[in-house]
């Protein structure tokens, strides 16, 4: 029997209209969330981003401001960009979009952004709190496949769940996320002995791989839920997953497409979390 598709714009559009009636309520007290977007270098991919970023916080109310700095930027005039911003109080949230170029640290970069505007939850405050259970932003691309894998009705306290994965912004905190809901979760990798062994374990599987392909009907254990974090280009420049959508969902209960899964779940969530900035922010009428 063919997997039920998880609708990841159809999840979206009910957090956003969540988001819009908080934004409403908090324009009664003066507040407008505002997030910046700051951008380095010229990726048609990056600007593709930043430009439904953009859209997005324009249909729920947000306040919006882009900053698209020239490639050859220095690292310290955007660290000096970012402690503008960290000041300014229109702004509520700071995304610098990554990668940045190879001449400037992103780490530094990361690490100069007020941990109260770090909607993306990459600050090492936030990371850690995300570790201890005790966050304010969550990760976004994590935190939307929670929702995605909410919005199945599966269960996940006591499921083997298997990431597949170990980045900073994907890997590490998707293990988190469903660690703190009682899962039982394994992180594999490049390193991984026997991989597709420890795939057909799982009852949720959560590709980030980057690899077009790389998760096949054989690796996926019948009725399990196949959650697609994969933004790949095949042959043709087609965006496409980590995993074989036609073979994986003969085979899986639930699964996401890409387009149309995790990414605009991503989105959803920066705006959830530049929403929570702003209601955290000082009052401006007081
Ligand atoms: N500081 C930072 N934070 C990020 O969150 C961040 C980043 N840098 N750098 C780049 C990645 C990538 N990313 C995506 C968000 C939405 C879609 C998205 O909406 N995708 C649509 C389709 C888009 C299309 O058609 O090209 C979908 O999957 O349906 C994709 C990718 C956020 N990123
Ligand atoms: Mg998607």
């Amino acid at each position: 029997m063919a997997a039920q598709i998880i609708d990841g714009r159809a999840v979206s559009k009910k957090v956003r209209q969540r988001v819009a009636q908080q934004a409403a309520q908090l324009a009664e007290r003066g507040i407008v969330p505002g997030l910046a977007v700051v951008i380095v270098g010229e990726d048609p991919a990056s600007l593709v981003y930043v430009r439904n970023k953009k859209r997005a916080c324009a249909e729920v109310g947000f306040y919006s401001a882009e900053y698209a700095l020239p490639q050859q930027t220095t690292q310290a005039e955007l660290i000096e960009l970012v402690r503008k911003l960290n000041r300014d109080e229109r702004i509520h949230g700071i995304l610098v979009q990554l990668p940045l170029p190879p001449h400037i640290d992103q780490k530094a970069v990361i690490a100069a952004i007020d941990p109260h505007k770090d909607v993306d939850a990459f600050h090492p405050v936030n990371v850690g709190r995300i570790m201890i259970g005790d966050y304010a932003f969550l990760p976004c691309t994590p935190a939307g496949v929670m929702e995605l894998i909410a919005s199945t009705g599966v269960e996940v306290a006591g499921k083997e769940c298997v990431v597949i994965g170990r980045s900073n912004i994907v890997g590490k905190p998707m293990a988190m996320l469903l660690l703190h809901q009682n899962a039982t979760v394994t992180i594999c990798h490049s390193r991984t002995r026997e991989l597709a062994q420890v795939v057909r374990r799982a009852d949720i599987v959560i590709s980030a791989v980057g690899r077009v392909g790389f998760v096949t009907a054989d690796m996926v254990k019948p009725g399990a839920v196949v959650i697609d974090v994969g933004m790949n280009r095949d042959q043709n420049g087609k965006l496409c997953g980590d995993v074989d959508f036609a073979a994986v969902s003969q085979v899986a209960s639930h699964i996401t497409p890409v387009p149309g899964g995790v990414g605009p779940m991503t989105i959803s969530m920066l705006l959830q979390n530049t929403l929570t900035a702003a209601g955290q922010a000082k009052d401006p009428q007081k």
